[in-house]
């Protein structure tokens, strides 16, 4: 993939495929719906949490010859850094949650020295997209994108991973592992996350997930328009 410049950044090669990976149906129905006809684009779906995604993600990328993968679906807002019905483009994806715990508190796989709980995207094709994305109306984020095993549900949590992560924007379960399978096919990767409900003390009654679609299929519009205008 030529990466191109960063403020016209129109990279992918006409070869180039673009596999796009999401959680849930509905989440594929949204990203289809924005990316329209265009066809330079898979979207699979990678199941629920990191070891579907990642497992999915390794049987679509054996399968096809793509130059970019992007993990996109619904998620969690941190409060302050991302409201409902926002986007975040990943600058960092992080497995938040994979590591040990200890008497002392949380161990990272890094700390451990078993590798790396941190992923960072190609910088110029995050911030391509994101300007990209601020010529909507929807409020667009960049900031660490945290993939978690178990979605936070209380305010305990969320303190403990915001002074892990003090710019975490948004959680998902599904972003590692599909980061992590790109890593070995040695393919670029992005998330991009919707905002749905607030990280915190769960309230499913709080979650939006009209909102969350609409900006999900609003920025799988813009996607497409970044790789193929
Ligand atoms: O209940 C529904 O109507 C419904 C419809 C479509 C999708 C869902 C999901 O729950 C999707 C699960 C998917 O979303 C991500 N997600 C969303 N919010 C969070 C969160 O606060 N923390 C972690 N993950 C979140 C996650 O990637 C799930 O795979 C429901």
């Amino acid at each position: 993939m030529d990466t191109g410049g960063t403020s016209s950044h129109r990279s992918i090669s006409p070869s180039g495929r673009v596999l796009i990976m999401t959680a849930v149906e509905a989440e594929q129905q949204a990203v289809l719906r924005g990316i329209g006809d265009s066809d330079i684009f898979d979207v699979c779906l990678a199941g629920f949490g990191p070891a579907s995604a990642a497992a999915r993600t390794a049987a679509a990328l054996s399968a096809g010859d793509y130059a970019l993968v992007i993990s996109a679906g619904i998620g969690g807002g941190f409060p302050g850094k991302a409201e409902i019905g926002s986007i975040v483009v990943a600058s960092r994806m992080i497995a938040a949650d994979l590591g040990a715990e200890t008497p002392d508190g949380f161990l990272s796989v890094d700390e451990l020295g078993f590798g790396s709980s941190v992923i960072v995207p190609d910088e110029r094709i995050v911030q391509a997209l994101v300007e990209k994305m601020k010529s909507s109306d929807i409020p667009v984020h960049s900031g660490s994108i945290l993939t978690v095993t178990t979605g936070t549900g209380s305010a305990e949590t969320t303190a403990a991973l915001t002074a892990r992560c003090s710019d975490a924007a948004a959680e998902g379960m599904e972003g590692f592992g599909v980061a992590t399978a790109a890593g070995l096919w040695d393919i670029p990767v992005l998330e991009i996350r919707t905002i749905s409900n607030a990280v915190g003390p769960r309230d499913r009654s709080a979650w939006r997930m009209k909102e969350a679609f609409a900006a999900l299929e609003a920025a799988a519009a813009m996607i497409r328009r970044l790789f193929t205008e």
